[in-house]
């Protein structure tokens, strides 16, 4: 093997459970297969949309010869830097927020709450370790894969370069993911900050903490450093955060910060950066109003891009935007018929569940669509997401504006939790079930659900909306009491009490009358 194919990868800090993770993600010791003559597949990208398409095709026992190359760690950035080891800091600062809030619930914490926070990482450190043999090249190499480490790159219309390999494909797939987007403000290199793929080896807490963007990434990380003891301050463009949310919603969790003391500066323009004694000194305008704060670390959450650089596209003609990826039809196909994407490179839907279902998609189209026949479409998904804020915020389908945009006439049917039992037991009224459907008709367009576990309910509305379940069959389910997802029950049920019309209020007083 050639020293330009392989690389040792390191992920700090370099403890026994990082050790282990890289010993199964990016194995020092690992020896590239001999390629044979020509793949079905080569998958470029081993993050969920790379790793899906390649177990599912070579899973088929249909003796298909599937390759997967990855430069870095396999299992990408939901593994390595994002959902996992992200959910696994939440968790701890859910703790926190529990224990904030325990006299709420006539439990009185003596003692001032004391967060180990290089515990807390590595707590996250040994889970993701602990899941990672999954994802792992032995593991992919056992299901029938060729896994390659290397830097992939397309050589001509039916080969990629990995090293000094040379891989003849029918068929290609880019799934090469995203990366955080640079922060172009003067300064700011200079001082250094973290993004999703460097504050997860943190070890020590920056005891403060600003965090430019306030989307999913931005926000989750700006609560979860808070409830571990940081001074956060959140810079968002605009005028509220997680903007692209419910604005209901986005209101609950935007009050919420408020009061846990994280200081938001909203409707800002980051103007410059610089290195003090005192730390980091981001200069910013608020409403028109300049000012600065000192810093111990900065934290982008402030878009993505994606990973489209070194594939040599223009080689095979795949067309690619530095923004929005690599261009695709609605059947995942590139402007290179044979070759296919999946996953943040191509997707507005940049989450793993997203990048999962474009992998099963690109699996059908690619080996079972003769002639094109039969193919499936990315655009008859139903996609839920989650941002895991507490409360969390979940949605599926339509928002009202998108369905007003496509002239379809909505109802929209609102549950405050504090009209449900089990939240208010709980003591989490604030938050809410909000449903979509079309008028004068029971059919569920979309859902947004604002609870601290709404995540695990909105499944219940996409099962809907996915197998056509109206509100009045919805209705029909019972629904264990004391729950919060009755307030799903209680949405179907306010729907079926607009059917109540004079003219069945009459025609029910019979039924009574001769009962
Ligand atoms: C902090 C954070 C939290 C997140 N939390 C959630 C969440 O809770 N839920 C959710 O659904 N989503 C979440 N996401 C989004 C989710 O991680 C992504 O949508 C998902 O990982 C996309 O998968 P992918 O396979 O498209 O790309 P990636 O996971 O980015 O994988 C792409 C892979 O391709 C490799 N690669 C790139 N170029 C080459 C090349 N030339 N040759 C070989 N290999 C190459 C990369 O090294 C990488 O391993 C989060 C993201 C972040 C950053
Ligand atoms: N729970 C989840 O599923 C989850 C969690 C994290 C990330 N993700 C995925 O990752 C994607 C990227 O997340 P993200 O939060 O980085 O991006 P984003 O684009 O969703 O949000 C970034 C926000 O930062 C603001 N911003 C950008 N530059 C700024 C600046 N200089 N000053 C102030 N504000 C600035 C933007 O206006 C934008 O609203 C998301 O779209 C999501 O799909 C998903």
């Amino acid at each position: 093997m050639s020293n330009s194919e392989f690389q040792k990868v390191i992920v700090r800090p370099l403890d026994e459970y990082n050790q282990r993770l890289v010993s199964y993600v990016h194995p020092p010791y690992w020896v590239n297969p001999r390629p044979v003559d020509c793949y079905d597949l080569v998958v470029i990208g081993a993050g969920t949309a790379g790793l899906v398409v390649a177990a599912g095709a070579a899973g088929l026992g249909l003796g298909l010869k599937v390759a997967l190359i990855e430069k870095h760690l396999m299992g990408g950035d939901c593994l390595n830097v994002g959902c996992v080891p992200s959910k696994c800091v939440i968790r701890s600062a859910r703790v926190v927020g529990e224990m904030w809030n325990a006299r709420d619930f006539g439990v009185n914490i003596t003692q001032h709450i004391d967060v180990d926070f290089p515990a807390v990482m590595e707590r996250m450190r040994k889970l993701r370790a602990g899941i990672s043999h999954h994802d792992s090249a032995e593991r992919f190499q056992k299901l029938g894969v060729d896994v390659f480490l290397g830097n992939a790159s397309f050589a001509s219309n039916d080969t990629v370069l990995v090293g000094d390999k040379t891989l003849n494909f029918k068929k290609a797939v880019i799934a090469t993911g995203a990366r955080a987007a640079r922060l172009s403000i003067p300064g700011i290199e200079e001082a250094d900050y973290l993004t999703n793929e460097t504050v997860f080896s943190l070890t020590q807490r920056p005891q403060r903490l600003a965090v430019i963007g306030g989307g999913p990434i931005g926000c989750e990380l700006a609560q979860a450093f808070r409830r571990l003891g940081c001074e956060v301050v959140l810079f968002h463009r605009g005028s509220h955060i997680l903007n692209k949310e419910d604005a209901d919603a986005a209101e609950i969790v935007q009050n919420v910060f408020i009061q846990e003391g994280i200081r938001l500066v909203l409707n800002c323009q980051m103007q410059r950066v610089e290195k003090t004694i005192e730390g980091k000194k981001l200069y910013f305008s608020c409403n028109g109003r300049e000012d600065s704060v000192t810093v111990d670390e900065i934290l982008a959450g402030a878009g993505r891009v994606p990973n489209v650089e070194g594939l040599n596209l223009e080689t095979v003609g795949v067309e690619y935007d530095q923004q929005r990826g690599v261009m695709v039809n609605d059947y995942l196909q590139t402007t290179n018929p044979r070759i296919y994407a999946a996953g943040d490179i191509c997707m507005n839907w940049k989450f793993t569940h997203a990048a999962d279902a474009a992998a099963r998609i690109v699996i059908k189209n690619t080996l079972f669509s003769p002639f094109g026949l039969g193919r499936y479409k990315l655009s008859n998904l139903v996609m839920p997401w989650v941002t895991y804020t507490d409360p969390e915020i979940a949605h599926v389908g339509m928002y009202e504006q998108e369905a007003q945009e496509k002239g379809i006439d909505v109802n929209t049917i609102k549950i405050p939790f504090s009209s449900v039992d089990r939240a208010i037991a709980d003591g989490e009224e604030d938050g809410f079930v909000k449903i979509l459907h079309k008028k004068g008709s029971d059919q569920i367009l979309g859902a947004t659900i604002v609870a601290r576990h709404a995540g695990e309910m909105i499944s219940e509305v996409t099962t809907a909306i996915v197998h056509k379940i109206g509100l009045s069959k919805m209705s029909s389910v019972i629904h264990p009491y004391p729950t919060q997802a009755e307030a799903i029950k209680k949405a179907a049920d306010a729907y079926r009490r607009t059917l109540l019309t004079p003219k069945t209020k009459r025609f029910l007083g019979l039924l009574i009358k001769f009962s």
